[in-house]
């Protein structure tokens, strides 16, 4: 599926060959019957090479105005009279009879009908007001119903889950149970919000209605696995996540209803609802985004709160998806000791209402006092693991230097022509992504094709043209990461480039960018005190792009021509200081070997604003799966010494120092690294 062409965004979901989805979803075999089906899709759209200006809140009420249209303006969205219902006039401008069931982002000028449930890019809206709509109208439309397998799928299971209550064994509902952590939720409520459990898979299941209508549009199915003292729950959707866009709890909300809680579960909601009586609704994939499709919904409320989690990451994706739904109406439930996630309150016998009611507003004016700023230092102390990011799975020496990756900040990266840059960059945010760092990639150098082909064999830790047959489970699984490129190729204007960022942080809650690189940027300044300019103007850019939007960027600059006997330093960034001034972050690959390590290039953090570790460590290059991280076998152990120049040179402690050949030969699904998902595990 393409999206957002018709928009002017370049910017498209990367789908590979879907392959089977049996697997995928982790169901019982007996639930899927037939063959194995496998739907191969074709690239239906090319790049957009001449992209669209995005449209402003202020066309979008010009438009509108200037071809009669009533309109009242809302939190996120315009509302008017929807011109894809029947007997609507759309010169009707009295709007005493119309209903206002059209929604119109006022960020994208993406619209939504309620009634019809029609939805499309603002050109479609533009185009069905002007006479040519049928078409896209229908598109739209057909884009609207589940794919006819997945209905099968959702009906078969659907009808063979069961009420708690009706397990016939009483033992086996209590284990239940305990296991979700629903000994406190009465069955009043479970039948409230429509939960069964489906007894083969031993998995709650959590229905999708169609808004509005009877239909059941899909499921989530939460399992839950003991290991040691504690569950780890998995959630299975269908449709897949991408597409999965329920808010659990909708048909129980009034239209009188001016206050929702949303929360990031489903089982939250319950408990908060059962508790404290207010409407609430769970997010379709928890903290991880707030699609705006979903925006519609939540206009008709005055107050919004946002009661995520009992961790750091779901206080900052509280903070992000405020400002989305227009902070002015949103409070937040800061997590704490005294205040976890709602479920776990409600087991704890906790006051829920009390809860809510110490709530924060999100809003606040641009200037903040120390008062308002002191719960928040608490946070970061108390928790410093978390405030210090996520950590990368495959390098575990950048985490001892750099601590983790965290929202807002600029790494700039630089090394010699063609060392590895973007090789090496790719794993670094492809370990990010599998961990849930919603990313977008611009790369403006490669194709997209080839650089998801050198992330597919990175993310499968080998060579993929030998094993075709496996192409599709792990096309399947790297489907689903939430990964998107931006479809520009050669050189582009800044201001389109942040532009289309800005667009993806908005739909997609992108929090780590990539643009590799920053000289494509660049136009054909032939001084290079042109050239030196252009390039600070377009750092300053990212740099308040990340600020603004508490969203990373990772910049690769190239270096300016030096000494090949040297080593790059922070200085031999092109142009000038204002890089590695405005960065947080500077890395530096070095194509060439440390004295002591193994590897023939290295990786040095000359700058870490965080907690100013500086230091290097040797990458070592697997030619076949084209990673740099050591798999965890050979690792070798490193110490750290600090030489007179501030590097760090290291020790090997344990481990023989180049145990693995060089680009020796991996076989798939042999060592999987410890993030690796192995597909023959099934997961959603
Ligand atoms: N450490 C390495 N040893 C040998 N080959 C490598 C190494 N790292 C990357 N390569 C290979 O070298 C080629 C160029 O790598 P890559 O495109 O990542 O370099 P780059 O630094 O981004 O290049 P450029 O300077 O042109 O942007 C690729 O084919 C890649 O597989």
């Amino acid at each position: 599926m393409w999206v957002l062409l018709r928009s002017g965004y370049p910017l498209r979901i990367l789908l590979p060959l879907r392959g089977e989805w049996m697997g995928r979803r982790g169901l019982p075999r007996s639930l899927v019957p037939g063959p194995p089906r496998r739907r191969y899709r074709k690239e239906a759209l090319p790049a957009l090479e001449v992209p669209v200006l995005p449209v402003t809140a202020t066309e979008i009420r010009q438009y509108l105005r200037a071809h009669g249209i009533p309109f009242q303006d809302g939190h996120s969205c315009l509302r008017a009279p929807s011109p894809f219902v029947k007997g609507l006039q759309l010169k009707d401008q009295t709007g005493a009879t119309a209903s206002f069931s059209l929604f119109i982002d006022k960020t994208t000028g993406r619209f939504l009908c309620m009634n019809s449930l029609a939805e499309g890019s603002w050109e479609d809206f533009q185009a069905s007001v002007e006479g040519q709509g049928d078409g896209a109208r229908e598109g739209v439309l057909l884009g609207e119903a589940p794919e006819a397998e997945d209905s099968e799928e959702i009906r078969r299971i659907w009808d063979r889950a069961i009420p708690l209550w009706e397990l016939p064994e009483p033992e086996e509902a209590q284990l239940a149970r305990v296991m979700f952590g629903l000994t406190k939720v009465t069955n009043d409520t479970l039948r409230r919000y429509s939960v069964r459990y489906l007894r083969p898979a031993r998995s709650l299941v959590f229905p999708w209605f169609s808004p509005g209508g009877m239909g059941l549009r899909g499921l989530k199915l939460l399992s839950a696995e003991g290991q040691g003292n504690e569950v780890h729950y998995k959630e299975t959707t269908i449709p897949r996540p991408g597409v999965y866009c329920n808010l659990f709890g909708l048909p129980l909300i009034s239209r009188r209803d001016v206050e929702v809680v949303l929360t990031s579960r489903e089982l939250d909601s319950l408990a908060l609802n059962q508790s404290t009586g207010l409407p609430t609704l769970a997010l379709p994939r928890g903290t991880a985004c707030l699609p705006p499709a979903l925006l519609p919904y939540l206009e008709q409320f005055r107050r919004i709160v946002l009661w995520l989690g009992d961790d750091l990451r779901s206080w900052e994706a509280a903070k992000l998806f405020a400002r989305k739904l227009n902070p002015k109406r949103c409070s937040l439930v800061r997590p704490g000791d005294q205040q976890p996630r709602p479920l776990e309150a409600l087991n704890r016998g906790l006051n829920l209402s009390r809860i809510l009611r110490t709530a924060l507003p999100a809003w606040h004016k641009s200037i903040v006092s120390f008062r308002q700023l002191r719960e928040e230092v608490l946070g970061e102390l108390s928790n410093v693991e978390q405030a210090a990011g996520i950590r990368w799975n495959r390098f575990p020496d950048l985490n001892r230097l750099l601590k983790g990756h965290r929202k807002g900040e600029l790494t700039v990266f630089t090394g010699p022509t063609g060392s590895g840059k973007t090789t090496f960059i790719s794993e670094y945010a492809l370990d990010l992504c599998t961990q849930g760092v919603n990313t977008l990639w611009g790369s403006f150098e490669i194709s997209n094709v080839r650089l998801a082909r050198v992330m597919l064999t990175q993310f499968a830790v080998g060579r993929l043209e030998e094993q075709l047959d496996r192409y599709d489970e792990w096309a399947d699984r790297f489907e689903d990461l939430p990964l998107y490129f931006m479809t520009f190729h050669g050189k582009q204007s800044i201001r389109t480039v942040i532009d289309t960022m800005q667009h993806a942080v908005y739909v997609y809650d992108i929090c780590h960018v990539v643009i590799d690189n920053l000289q494509f940027m660049m136009g054909h300044e032939q001084l290079s005190t042109d050239r030196i300019a252009a390039q600070d103007y377009i750092v300053g850019a990212f740099r308040k792009f990340a600020t603004d939007n508490s969203c990373h960027v990772t910049l690769v600059i190239h270096p300016r021509k030096e000494d090949d006997d040297k080593e790059l330093q922070t200085a031999s960034i092109f142009g000038s200081a204002k890089a590695s001034q405005e960065a947080d972050n500077v890395l530096i690959l070095q194509d060439r070997k440390l004295v002591t390590g193994p590897g023939k290039r290295y990786l040095q953090v000359s700058k870490n604003r965080f907690d100013g570790d500086v230091g290097v460590f040797p990458l070592e290059f697997n030619k076949s799966s084209l990673t740099f991280s050591i798999p965890p076998k050979s690792k070798a152990r490193l110490k750290k010494v600090k030489d007179d120049n501030g590097l760090v040179t290291k020790k090997p402690s344990s481990g023989r120092k180049g145990a693995v050949p060089q680009n020796s030969e991996t076989c798939l699904g042999q060592a999987h690294h410890s993030n690796q998902p192995n597909p023959s595990k099934p997961s959603r």
